[in-house]
């Protein structure tokens, strides 16, 4: 079995264990696990966050910073959802850059702009490429948000330096994801929702292992103080994480 499981590592595509677990260990297997969920993804977070996480991602936008003429960098962009609001917020006059390394989300994202009347989304720019090597300068942006990706990046200290490096002195970071609370009940909670709605229901899509991910990434992520603590690391000159989405989300700002 053991040489099965060697060989299926070594051929692309998501890797299992004998167990048919997926294993989730490189960015290429994250690249591929965001590249298959890309054609549902919008619509099961829509339904499995009742909506919630519109509002979630308009905090993240406002907490950045993020105005007027300002060049702004959605970092893991995915199907755009914060790209798109900090396009609104620079305007005609600013930029918003959306980078990711999923094609396929990148795909998403591009489509949707093009159904989008709105003229300042013709700020907007994709680039397919990777947090943990910005292809931007040193001080290149105004304001930076991460919904959902440090606790998918391989390498988060890498991902917050490389953020760090390209803000502008004195600019924010918004980095909106999953809570891991330290509170238990809090934590019970949010896996129960995971356990037996979430992956439930990602299961009827083919995905189940996919959202199973989910669980296991956010036992693994950095609680909002460890958060704090990485961004002065990195650089940041303050940093601050909020619990929102009654604890099960969170948002660190920190300043560069
Ligand atoms: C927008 C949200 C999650 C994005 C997201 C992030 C990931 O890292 C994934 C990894 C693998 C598969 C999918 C994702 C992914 O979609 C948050 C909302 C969507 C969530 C899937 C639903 C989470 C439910 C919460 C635990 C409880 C929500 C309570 C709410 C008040 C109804
Ligand atoms: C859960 S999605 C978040 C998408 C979007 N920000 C949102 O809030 O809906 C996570 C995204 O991070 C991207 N990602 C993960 N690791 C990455 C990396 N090292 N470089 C670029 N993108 C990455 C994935 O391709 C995926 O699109």
């Amino acid at each position: 079995m053991a040489s099965l499981h060697v060989a299926l590592s070594s051929f692309p595509g998501p890797s299992f264990r004998p167990t048919g677990k997926l294993v989730i260990r490189c960015s290429a297997d994250r690249q591929a696990l965001f590249n298959r969920i890309a054609p549902v993804y919008d619509n099961l977070n829509d339904l499995l966050s009742l909506g919630q996480h519109r509002i979630w991602k308009r905090m993240a936008v406002s907490w950045s910073g993020a105005k007027e003429g300002d060049d702004a960098l959605d970092i893991c962009c995915g199907s755009g959802d914060l790209t798109f609001l900090l396009s609104e917020k620079v305007g005609p006059h600013g930029k918003a850059v959306g980078l990711d390394f999923s094609n396929e989300q990148l795909l998403i994202a591009s489509t949707r702009q093009r159904l989008r009347s709105k003229t300042c989304y013709k700020n907007i720019k994709w680039m397919e490429g990777n947090a943990l090597d910005l292809p931007f300068p040193d001080s290149s942006f105004d304001a930076v948000t991460i919904g959902y990706g440090l606790r998918n990046v391989v390498d988060r200290q890498r991902a917050m330096a490389e953020i760090c490096r390209v803000l502008k002195p004195g600019s924010m970071l918004s980095v909106l994801d999953f809570n891991k609370s330290i509170n238990p009940l809090s934590t019970t909670v949010q896996e129960l929702m995971i356990d037996n709605i979430v992956v439930p229901v990602a299961s009827g899509y083919g995905l189940e292992n996919e959202y199973k991910y989910l669980k296991s990434s956010i036992r693994d992520f950095l609680t909002g103080n460890e958060l704090e603590k990485l961004a002065l690391e990195v650089g940041f000159s303050t940093a601050k994480h909020f619990e929102i989405g009654f604890g099960f989300m969170g948002n660190l700002v920190a300043i560069r």
